[in-house]
């Protein structure tokens, strides 16, 4: 794709330029672009990034000095490095040609300095003009401006003003409903209505076409809602439930090997300390799972998630059943996995969205009650994505290659699947979620602390794993089992009903896009392994082959 930028300013810019994680900066991120000027960018399809506008810069003849607003490291060149706030900043994310869907916004998120707008042109699907094309300059209150020579050059958000988690939206504001537009947001908004002002501002963009070409899935069968079956008769188990026996006892006395489930540090794993890498190495090997602690996402957002859930499967089913499950669909709130009258049934409810792509949501299956729970989803996912980037990185690092040579390619798909499990009166008659493995690149989970439930098979065993505060769960997938030619294991595990509570579980699902070919990586094979142990696989027809068994065990995962 081809980004134009002009300069319709009276004076001289230099546009700041950084690519998104794992995504090029074009033009070494900065260059000068004289008044009335442009200039032709190419940038791979599905590009994301930002760009900026500096002015009043000053640069020596080898790239050094600096601008009175948007500075970049003192840089003509920003090379991996933001603009100083404030700045109009326009942040995209490109479709491709098969899927010509531009997601693009103005965002005052960190104040003002130029006006600037966005519009597609020549081809592709936008939301219009993004702008805030007013020069806010000459109306910012005067504890937010930016003087230079007397001369108000920019506008700082509240934000960068006040240095408060209140107008930052950090901390106990780091979330849509304490998280207010503040005076000044409303100021910005009124002026530039089509511009992003605060952080959880998504009004101006919520507008977007939804979910133009997003994949469907094989549906799965209409069964009863288990909470609501509860509920009204808590003492009856149906025989649907009721689980084959000779698949042994739900509890056996393997408990003590719960501690033995690594955890790893993901701040030491991702800074490339060697210790952590082998742990991970081992984890993938022998246990296929572990849990990481010091994520980096705030205690908030995993919180935000727990309460906003629990509130909504506390609803009456009618409401509930606003976001119901389409027939042909796996979206929404039901059941998967469902495919013919005679299965068994697991003892579990879900709410299942696509979260990523951005374009593949489809925002009436997310629920507006309670309020706000829309962005909290938002704010989960984009942390749980992030955690999935750090690990996805260090297993490119121990699979021998590049960090990077993951993502992007195996990551493109996140799916969120929330599992409600209700109190059962026969909890060894019943299991929450049959034994099987994730058909996913890695799968994140988030669990109750103080709530048993989930178990791994390790050595022909099932073993519990044990909440860890905090931490969050990580399994390999089976996409990773193929490209790793097995040394790596998706393992099978199940969830069990408890007798006197619930149980909420939130897994993140990431996965490649459709069209991805899943098979073992060529440089892995070698004198001990020379074959590839496993048929080369579309994930698409993979995943929808999956969909159309009851989860049964192990792997899908066809062997050569
Ligand atoms: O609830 C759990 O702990 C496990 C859920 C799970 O394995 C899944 O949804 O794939
Ligand atoms: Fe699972």
């Amino acid at each position: 794709a081809q980004l134009i930028v002009v300069n319709n300013c009276q004076e001289n810019l230099w546009p700041g330029i950084l690519g998104g994680a794992g995504h090029p900066t074009p033009n070494n991120g900065g260059f000068k672009l004289s008044s009335g000027e442009e200039v032709v960018l190419d940038v791979p399809e599905k590009w994301s990034g930002r760009i900026w506008g500096r002015q009043g810069c000053r640069f020596d003849s080898n790239g050094k000095g600096s601008c009175d607003t948007g500075d970049c490291s003192a840089q003509l060149h920003c090379q991996g490095t933001g603009g100083a706030p404030p700045a109009t900043v326009v942040e995209m994310t490109l479709g491709s040609s098969a899927s010509p869907l531009h997601f693009y916004d103005v965002s005052l998120v960190d104040g003002f300095n130029l006006p600037v707008s966005m519009k597609p042109v020549g081809g592709g699907i936008g939301c219009g003009v993004a702008s805030c094309d007013a020069d806010l300059n000459i109306c910012c209150p005067s504890a937010l401006e930016v003087k230079v020579g007397g001369k108000v050059v920019g506008c700082k958000s509240a934000c960068l003003a006040m240095q408060s988690a209140k107008y930052c939206c950090t901390g106990q504001y780091a979330n849509p409903k304490t998280c207010k537009p503040t005076l000044f947001a409303n100021l910005f908004k009124a002026i530039c209505p089509k511009a992003y002002s605060y952080a959880f501002d998504d009004s101006s963009n919520d507008s977007i076409i939804e979910n133009v070409d997003a994949p469907t899935y094989a549906p799965s069968l209409p069964v009863p809602n288990v909470q609501e079956m509860v509920k009204n008769d808590p003492l009856h188990v149906p025989e649907r439930y009721v689980r084959n026996q000779e698949d042994g006892p739900l509890m056996n006395d393997m408990s003590h090997l719960s501690s033995e489930i690594p955890v790893i540090d993901l701040a030491l794993l991702s800074a490339g300390d060697i210790e952590e890498l082998k742990k991970l190495d081992l984890a993938c090997k022998e246990w296929g799972f572990f849990q990481v602690v010091n994520h980096g996402v705030a205690k908030e957002v995993f919180q935000n998630m727990k309460n906003a859930a629990s509130e909504f499967f506390e609803l009456p089913l009618q409401e509930k059943n606003k976001y119901a499950m389409p027939a042909d669909d796996i979206q929404g709130y039901g059941h998967a996995y469902v495919v013919s009258e005679e299965q068994i049934l697991d003892w579990s409810d879900a709410l299942i969205l696509v979260v990523y792509p951005t374009q593949y949501r489809k925002f009436k299956l997310w629920p507006i009650t309670p309020e706000g729970f829309k962005k909290t989803i938002d704010a989960y996912s984009k942390g749980v994505k992030s955690v999935g980037e750090k690990i996805l990185r260090s297993v490119s690092t121990i699979m021998g290659m590049d960090e990077d040579a993951f993502l992007g390619l195996y990551n493109d798909l996140q799916a969120l699947r929330v599992n409600y499990y209700p109190a059962c009166c026969r909890p060894d008659d019943v299991l929450g979620i049959s034994p099987h493995s994730d058909t996913s690149t890695i799968t994140i989970l988030m669990q109750e602390e103080d709530i048993k439930g989930l178990q791994i098979k390790h050595n022909g065993f099932w073993v519990p794993v044990k909440p860890v505060t905090d931490a969050l769960v990580v399994n390999v997938g089976d996409v990773i089992e193929i490209l790793s030619n097995g040394k790596y294991k998706s393992i099978e595990h199940r969830a069990v009903a408890n007798e006197n509570k619930a149980r909420i579980s939130y897994v993140s699902f990431i996965c490649p896009r459709d069209d991805v070919g899943v098979e073992p990586l060529e440089h892995l094979l070698d004198s001990k392994k020379p074959q590839k142990m496993y048929k080369k696989v579309r994930f698409g027809d993979y995943l929808r082959s999956a969909m159309k068994r009851k989860m049964d065990g192990k792997a899908h995962t066809e062997m050569r």
